[in-house]
Formats: C-alpha cells, sequence, structure tokens
C-alpha cells in the first residue's frame, strides 16, 4: 500500500508544488492522476520512488517510510518500482532484446556488467517480458525501427522484467497517437489485472483515464480535488478539478497529435 499522510512538497526555489495530501493507494489498484498542467501530478508520481523528496508529512510505501531510506536501500527500493517515461528512455541503436535485459545490470557482479553476459534466466525472463506485452517477434530488432507504440511497450517489458508491485507511468501516452494509445493503455489494464501490479500514472488524456483506470485522482494547484471511481466522475467534478478549462486541454492534445 502506499499512503501519503499530510505531504507537501516545495521545490528549493520556492514553488510549492504539492500541500495537504492525504492518499491511501491499495494494491493493485489501477490510478489515473489528473489536472491542468502545473497542477503537481508528475511531482505526486515522482515522490513515490524518491525521484523527489517530500518537504513535510509521511510517506509509506508497504511499511517503509520512503523519506528515511537511505543509499543502497534507495536503489533496492526503486527495484520494486517500475517507472514509464514518456519518452521511453531507450538506447535506440540496439536491439529490443539488449534494452530489456538492462533491467538486470543492477543485480549484476562487477565482470558481468563489463562484459555484458547475462545469464540464460536473465535471457528468458527478458523475452517472457517481450511476450507480455505482445512484441516478442521483434526481441532482435534494434529500436530505431520500431513505432512509438511499439517503443512504449518495449519500456513496459524493461519494466516487468525487473518484476515491480508498483508501475508509475508519467505522461507514457502523451507522445502517441489515438489508436496506439489505447494499445499501450491495453497493455497496462492486462498487467494490472493478470500481475496484480498496481498502475498509477499520470495522464492529459481525460477519456482515456476514464475509460482504463479504476479510480480518478484530480489534483488543482498541488491538492487533491477529487478521490473516487472513475464511474463517479461527472462534468461538474471534471470542471472543478480542470477550473473549467478542459476544452482548452482537449483541444492543445488534439493540436499536439498533429505533429506526432
Ligand atoms: N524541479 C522543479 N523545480 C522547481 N519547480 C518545479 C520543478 N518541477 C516542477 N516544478 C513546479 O511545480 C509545480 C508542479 O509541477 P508538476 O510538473 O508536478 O505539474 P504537472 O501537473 O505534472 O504538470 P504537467 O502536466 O505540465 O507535466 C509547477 O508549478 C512546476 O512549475
Amino acid at each position: 500500500m502506499i499512503e501519503f499522510i499530510n505531504v507537501e512538497k516545495t521545490y528549493t526555489n520556492g514553488t510549492k508544488a504539492l500541500q495537504n495530501i492525504n492518499l491511501k493507494i491499495e494494491q493493485g489498484e489501477f490510478v489515473a492522476v489528473i489536472g491542468l498542467s502545473g497542477a503537481g501530478k508528475s511531482t505526486l508520481i515522482r515522490c513515490i520512488n524518491r525521484m523527489h523528496d517530500i518537504t513535510n508529512g509521511k510517506l509509506i510505501v508497504d511499511n517503509v517510510d520512503v523519506s528515511k531510506l537511505k543509499g543502497k536501500d534507495i536503489r533496492r527500493f526503486r527495484r520494486r518500482i517500475g517507472m514509464i517515461f514518456q519518452s521511453f528512455n531507450l538506447v535506440t541503436r540496439t536491439t529490443v532484446l539488449n534494452n530489456v535485459l538492462v533491467s538486470f545490470v543492477p543485480d549484476l557482479p562487477f565482470w558481468r556488467k563489463v562484459t555484458g553476459i547475462y545469464t540464460k534466466s536473465q535471457k528468458i525472463k527478458a523475452l517472457e517480458a517481450l511476450d507480455k506485452v505482445g512484441i516478442l517477434d521483434k526481441a532482435f530488432i534494434r529500436v530505431d525501427q520500431l513505432s512509438g507504440g511499439q517503443q512504449q511497450r518495449v519500456a513496459l517489458a524493461r519494466t516487468l522484467a525487473q518484476n515491480p508491485d508498483i508501475i508509475l507511468a508519467d505522461e507514457p501516452i502523451a507522445s502517441l497517437d489515438p489508436v496506439t494509445s489505447k494499445i499501450v493503455m491495453e497493455d497496462f489494464r492486462k498487467i494490472n489485472n493478470d500481475m496484480n501490479i498496481s498502475v498509477i500514472m499520470n495522464i492529459h488524456h481525460v477519456e482515456v483515464a476514464l475509460e482504463y483506470a479504476d479510480r480518478i485522482i484530480g489534483i488543482s494547484k498541488g491538492e487533491v480535488v477529487f478521490d473516487g471511481k472513475s464511474d463517479e466522475v461527472t462534468q461538474e467534478i471534471l470542471d472543478s478539478i480542470y477550473n473549467g478549462k478542459l476544452d482548452e486541454v482537449k483541444s492543445s492534445i488534439e493540436e499536439s497529435l498533429v505533429y506526432v
């Protein structure tokens, strides 16, 4: 379980990105975090794996007080939390399989890191992860020959290979067209349903969030203004989360897709 208790985050330049955050997210939930640009969605997600430190309050993940972790313990903790970014973060000039195998690097002894020799069982795990997201046939293809959606699925496979309990996804479909977005969202749904991995996703596409997530957390100016089931979300609630600017958000998403 992920628990935020009176969490506050103020950046060093004085920007208060989060305040009064109180949330409990159970294992296996599929949560979408929505809100205007600058509302604090990314900050909220990135506090969970200590990419950002909280300034006040407590953040507990499976009985671990995240703020108290140090050195090796942070790295060990992060192994249980996969992170997916809008930009995929792949090494495009090598194969799909090599990109997934990278997830094992922190576990390798020094000589294996240098020689890049992975064990048979690691290779099997990597191939299984590719199979789960439906791109096993692409294992030996260079990443730069794949479409955006396929690249995001490689990133998902790389995360799955590390056997996480939680996947944090920061705008995973922001640079994908609607059809490809759907395919990637189906992967998230499958992983969430079949493997009981919690998915916490920051997303601009409201309709997609409502379709795929079980729970919606609406953030406005660093505070939670809605927390409930997707099917409880009404137009009024969306207006309060987006300060009445939802149409502007939708048209800016449509404009950005013209350039995909
Ligand atoms: N590293 C940083 N240093 C200072 N301020 C930051 C930093 N990162 C984010 N902020 C500020 O914190 C606030 C919340 O930002 P955050 O990126 O969490 O919002 P967001 O809802 O994810 O926005 P977007 O949808 O545009 O990504 C904003 O005012 C932003 O300018």
